[in-house]
């Protein structure tokens, strides 16, 4: 992107609702540099406002991009609306997402001969400008530009860093409203600090696109790409105009720029809910949880627990960014300011904290649309009456037993956070909240207990890098298949993940470290009928209860093959909705775990090589050696 600062093409451009002067001056060259390239019929600086909110809204109304859902009551007053993607435009797109650094071993690890990687994709500074030229110029002609200053973390908070996320599509301003805290105040924060720049473009098909244009939902799904240049802290993101692809605070920012800021500056940006919670002797603790996509963090970061006097807060449903403080406390932000949840499977029993959540303020992608004018998902059949008439989230008419889903698997609440009725009084400290518990976790029908707990730091990390889970429709994937998902960053990872491993390992040299315990959880464990052993859910909470009675000093567990597994007897199952079968829940089958131990080794030499810190190793090496003596 070239610099020009004489503005020439800001003062050729109407700037909307600003002047050059008010702007930071890097923020100015930034905007030129864009509207150099993209050439907007003019220039719009968000400002954050409920008028222009009004507005925004009112413009994607009158484009047939969102429609008013007059169910709610006082829907306009409350912003309730429904959007509708172009159907080919419903996912992040790992295949078409790349990092660019000067060496392709700093953004991945270089897998085995003959073997296609998995942890992310590589990108050559010189293809990325080639990329960039190939798309960007012109792309916005006709369109405004609009100039989006938002903060990840509570404005002003020594954890929070800013960026500027340019984009011509007034979706996307509505989502990042929601999303993280924009506005003009932004930019007083900024002053003329550095920030992360973020160009976004729904695109231009080409002329013999195949793609079935929808004026209402403008994109160029054959050439949608998705761009991070670390060592520039830059995000250009070409062609969607859908969640992870557009929303670029989010995954691009929060996790993959943020993860290799993180490493430069010493702390952790992961793929992780926040929850408080609070036990029966009124002790409240702090637990980070990460949980592959669609994977229940929502779900667990709004628990009602079934357990008596147990009470759980929600601070974050997807990012943490945590780092030591003076006392060795590990402390944690949830960067964002929204929830941008999936939708179908959430109702009044799974969820019921988030069904009081959204139906206030919230943008609705891609869910099915009722004849009384509100919302459908997968999972809601008890919670609207049998006469509606449903029209499915391509906008036919939907008849109930279809073999095709009424809202897209995919399909997402975007609500802000203070919606939520169970919030954390904490969720906005600029200091962080202090994390105690890790939880790594995944969608295992097999072999994996319930619930266990790492021996130390180094066997945690192991742990998180050996996370397998059946995939999910958060990126494209529909099959069952168990996929490797280390951290649940697989698709998030901003750097090579054997030098995130070992920045994961070093943390045990913070001076003071106060290192949280690690455990890993599995509530999709079935039996050979295919039920699931655990009624999870509020029932959760049981696994919640034993882990903090295991921090707090009880003798419950015994060390076993993979880990610190609950003794006999020492979990709470009063009253549970359903007969468990402990044994079969905590069974560790050895044929299952010499499968397990090969799949990691395969995984480990094939994706990470040489990269995998000598630690991990061993880990690996030790399960073995415990999976040989079952
Ligand atoms: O970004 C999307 O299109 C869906 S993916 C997503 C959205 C919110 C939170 N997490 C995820 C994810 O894939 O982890
Ligand atoms: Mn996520």
């Amino acid at each position: 992107l070239s610099t020009n600062n004489n503005y020439e093409y800001i003062r050729k451009i109407p700037l909307l609702n600003s002047s050059t002067e008010s702007l930071p001056s890097k923020v100015c060259s930034y905007i030129e540099e864009c509207a150099s390239l993209c050439c907007p019929k003019d220039i719009y600086i968000c400002d954050g406002s409920d008028t222009e909110y009004e507005h925004l809204l009112n413009f994607l109304e009158k484009n047939g991009t969102i429609s008013p859902l007059p169910k709610y009551e006082n829907c306009y007053d409350f912003n309730i609306w429904l959007a509708r993607t172009n159907p080919a435009d419903v996912a992040r797109v790992e295949k078409r997402t790349f990092i660019s650094t000067e060496c392709k071993r700093d953004t991945i690890p270089i897998p085995r001969e003959g073997v296609i990687g998995e942890l992310g994709n590589w990108i050559s500074p010189g293809d990325m400008d080639k990329a960039i030229l190939e798309r960007f110029p012109g792309c916005m002609k006709d369109r405004t530009m609009y100039v989006i200053p938002f903060s990840m973390g509570p404005v002003g908070s020594p954890f929070s860093k800013i960026g500027i996320e340019i984009t011509d599509s007034a979706y996307v301003v509505c989502c990042m409203r929601i999303m993280t805290r924009i506005g003009k105040n932004i930019l007083e924060t900024l002053g003329n600090d550095d920030f992360v720049k973020c160009l976004h473009s729904v695109g231009v098909p080409k002329s013999d696109s195949k793609v079935e244009i929808n004026s209402s939902w403008p994109c160029d799904p054959e050439r949608t790409i998705i761009l991070h240049r670390p060592d520039k802290n830059e995000i250009v993101s070409y062609g969607s105009g859908y969640g992870g692809n557009s929303l670029l605070g989010k995954k691009c920012f929060a996790l993959r720029i943020g993860s290799t800021i993180a490493k430069n500056e010493g702390w952790l940006a992961e793929h992780m809910l926040i929850l408080a919670i609070t036990d029966p002797k009124g002790r409240k603790r702090y637990i980070t949880a990460a949980f592959p996509s669609a994977c229940g963090k929502t779900n667990l970061a709004m628990l009602k627990p079934t357990l008596p006097g147990y009470k759980i807060e929600c601070v974050g449903d997807d990012i943490a960014w945590m780092r030591f403080d003076q006392e060795g406390r590990l402390r944690a932000i949830n960067p964002e300011n929204g929830f941008f949840g999936v939708a179908p499977g959430t109702n009044c029993i799974t969820n019921p904290n988030a069904m009081k959540t959204i139906f206030k303020n919230t943008i609705f992608t891609n869910v099915a649309a009722t004849s009384d004018g509100g919302v459908f998902w997968e999972g809601m059949e008890e919670e609207i009456s049998d006469d509606v008439e449903i029209t499915d989230w391509r906008g036919k008419k939907w008849t109930r037993g279809s073999k095709t889903p009424a809202a897209h698997p995919n399909s997402r609440f975007c609500t802000p956070i203070k919606e939520c009725p169970v919030i954390d009084p904490g969720w906005e400290d600029p200091a962080g909240v202090p994390i105690d518990v890790i939880i790594f976790g995944g969608r295992r029908p097999e072999g994996i207990p319930l619930v266990y707990q790492a021996r130390n730091w180094q066997h945690g990390v192991f742990i998180g890098a050996s996370m397998r889970s059946e995939a999910t429709a958060a990126a494209e994937h529909t099959d069952k298949v168990i996929m490797h998902d280390p951290f649940a960053m697989r698709p998030f990872f901003g750097y090579n993940f054997g030098h995130y491993l070992n920045h994961w390992l070093s943390m045990t040299k913070v001076k003071n470290a106060k290192l949280p315990a690690i455990f890993h959880v599995n509530w999709f464990r079935k039996n050979a009928d295919g039920q699931y052993l655990w009624p999870g859910f509020g029932d959760n909470s049981r696994v919640l209860d034993w882990i903090l009675r295991k921090i707090d000093g009880e003798n419950i567990a015994v060390d076993s093959t993979v880990g610190l597994l609950p003794k006999s007897e020492s979990f709470n199952l009063e009253n549970l909705s359903k007969d468990v079968n402990m044994e079969e829940l905590f069974s560790l089958p050895k044929s299952f775990w010499e499968k397990e131990v090969r799949h990691l080794r395969e995984y480990f030499d094939m994706q990470v090589g040489d990269d995998l810190p000598t630690d991990i190793r061993e880990e690996l090496e030790l399960l073995a050696c415990n999976v040989d003596k079952l």
